[in-house]
């Protein structure tokens, strides 16, 4: 079976079950969004989706052959998994910081693809200006992007990232998702978490809408970005503006606009 394929993920954690049964698929070719609320699981998921974190039950398949039997460097090449933080980067060159993403392919070390892989990567993350600067200078949304950087490098033909744009500006964070669109019509499969619905809307052809480590919908944006369905997962209205879905209230009124009290 092509794709990352999950089934049955079950996980407990310091005694608490924080993944139950979670089934989820990501094809070659689609940006499958990862939503849900603090503490829903999705960063969990992902790790374990990684094989970083084995789950207490359940598989993960890989283009057909279980995660769990891969060696960790057959792993890191098909796989690239961008965490949700990082250690604070070494005063390294930021050039040099993103080729340590080179390090899965060593053992078929080629210079030339090496270099464009470096190249593709600082290009898409707009760092290509920043390369010569020390990591440890970098302002955090210009960390976020040199981790991403690193985790692109691999060229991987699977990304797991999780909360990727957190730390953007909008027009970086737009920059990022288009880039995971354009990587994905070149047939990467990608999975990201997301608390911006606006974005999780608008770039992905998937969502998998998680609550209390369940996967509790998954299907289009427009299937899963329902009024109903934010109510009961975040506790939020949502309005439509064009295209785009945008959290508006609390269903409680706490966050009713003190300006105009609407
Ligand atoms: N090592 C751990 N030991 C015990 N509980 C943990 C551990 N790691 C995570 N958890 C719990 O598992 C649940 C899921 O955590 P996870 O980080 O996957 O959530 P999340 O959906 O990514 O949240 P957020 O949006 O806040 O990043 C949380 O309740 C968290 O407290």
């Amino acid at each position: 079976m092509t794709g990352l394929v999950a089934r049955g993920l079950t996980l407990s954690l310091d005694g608490r079950t924080v993944l139950h049964e979670a089934c989820v698929a990501v094809a070659p070719g689609e940006v499958v969004g990862v939503i849900g609320p603090n503490g829903a699981g999705k960063s969990t998921l992902l790790r374990v989706l990684s094989g970083i974190q084995p789950a207490d039950a359940g598989e993960v398949m890989l283009e057909g052959r279980a995660l769990a039997g891969m060696t960790p460097g057959d792993r890191a090449r098909r796989l690239s998994f961008l965490p949700q933080e990082g250690e604070p980067p070494p005063p390294m060159r930021i050039e040099d910081l993103v080729a340590l993403g080179r390090l899965p392919h060593r053992a078929a070390r080629d210079g030339a693809r090496d270099r464009a892989a470096v190249e593709c990567a600082l290009a898409e993350t707009g760092l290509l200006d920043l390369r010569d600067r020390p990591a440890s200078q970098l302002s955090g949304g210009e960390r976020a992007r040199l981790r991403l950087a690193r985790a692109l490098a691999v060229e991987a033909p699977y990304l797991l990232a999780d909360e990727p744009v957190a730390a953007l500006d909008p027009a970086h964070a737009l920059a990022v998702m288009a880039s995971f669109a354009r990587l994905a019509r070149a047939g990467m499969g990608v999975a990201v978490v997301l608390h911006d619905l606006t974005l999780a809307g608008r770039f992905c052809h998937r969502l998998v809408l998680m609550r209390d480590g369940r996967v509790v919908a998954q299907g289009r944006p427009a299937e899963i970005l329902t009024d109903g369905a934010m109510r009961a997962v975040y506790g939020v209205t949502v309005r439509r503006v064009g295209d785009a879905v945008v959290p508006w209230s609390l269903t409680d009124g706490r966050a009713d606009d003190e300006r105009t009290g609407s």
